[in-house]
């Protein structure tokens, strides 16, 4: 038995960085596709609506919601601005019986912007780095008043990108608020590595993102420049077991560490080339053929 929820992000029906694609979603189709395919829950989309709405049909089709994304401006805005804005994403969290609050810092992010991903990501300076490590600190302590944990998304064309970079913030930080969501598209796609940051930081990787990448279209996408959303409505990501990632080792090591918590299937792709239930329902048969077999290993580690 292991303690691992598996769940799937709205993202491959409908994007809140391109609002227009996959509009005609709704919030209920959205859901009963995502309990079709079989899944114990989902992450807030930015189109959700209030805790009592979203509440009350997610327990006519026994769903859970994982947590909500954040995009936190520590350094652009200062932490007052940023705690006061926090406090009320918690308030929400805590109203849909969430677990984490996904961060990630936006102060010079290229994430939606037409820059070229592969080459203009932001860097922070050390004073910045400063301000950050000490302000998600406070952050963390702001969730863990509202038993929640706070974990921190590494994301392309932002200033927490690389190995490197999640290396100086996890040292940087206190491990007792800060914890680590693990991405495995997002380290793929900047380091070309997966298993090395997962290694390193198993014991603060409270949340789990299994997005998958196809490799010969992240090389097209580098090769043409491509931004961040380009490469994406280009197909660079899938989901687990369509693209080049190994998700065998990265399950063995989750298992093998006693990994407790989500991992959230996400795949964002154009809803008009992929069609969501189809490439949630083979997300699905991958995990359910490929991956849950490996827990017997676990049984007979034990
Ligand atoms: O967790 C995520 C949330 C999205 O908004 C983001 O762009 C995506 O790439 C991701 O990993
Ligand atoms: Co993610």
């Amino acid at each position: 038995m292991t303690n691992i929820a598996w769940g799937i992000a709205p993202i491959g029906w409908r994007n809140d960085d391109i609002p227009e694609i996959g509009a005609e979603n709704t919030l209920s189709h959205v859901l009963s596709d995502i309990a079709v395919a079989d899944y114990a829950g989902t992450e807030v989309g930015g189109f959700f609506p209030e805790a009592e709405v979203l509440n009350k049909e997610l327990e006519l089709r026994k769903l859970r919601i994982a947590g909500k994304w954040f995009s936190s401006y520590i350094i652009r805005d200062g932490i007052e601005d940023a705690e006061k804005a926090f406090r009320k994403h918690c308030e929400y969290l805590n109203a849909v019986n969430a677990d984490v609050a996904v961060v990630s810092e936006q102060t010079y992010s290229i994430q939606g912007t037409d820059k070229n991903v592969f080459a203009e990501k932001p860097f922070f300076s050390d004073e910045e780095w400063g301000r950050l490590c000490s302000g998600l600190d406070l952050l963390g302590k702001v969730a863990h008043e509202y038993e929640l944990k706070l974990v921190y998304h590494h994301h392309m064309g932002t200033g927490i990108q690389t190995l490197e970079e999640v290396d100086r913030l996890m040292r940087n930080t206190d491990q007792n608020y800060v914890n680590l969501l693990y991405d495995t598209g997002h380290i793929y796609v900047s380091d070309d590595e997966y298993m090395h940051l997962l290694n390193k930081h198993i014991d603060r990787i409270k949340h789990v993102h299994f997005k998958d990448v196809r490799k010969d279209e992240k090389e097209e996408c580098k090769k043409e420049g491509k931004s961040f959303l380009q490469s994406f409505l280009a197909g660079m990501f899938t989901v687990p077991g369509d693209g080049n990632i190994d998700f065998i080792p990265v399950y063995k090591k989750l298992l093998a560490s006693g990994y407790e918590g989500w991992i959230i299937i996400e795949a964002e792709q154009d809803p008009n080339k992929a069609h969501p239930l189809e490439y949630a329902l083979k997300g699905k048969k991958y995990i359910d053929e490929t991956l849950l077999p490996l827990n017997k290993s676990l049984t007979s580690i034990q």
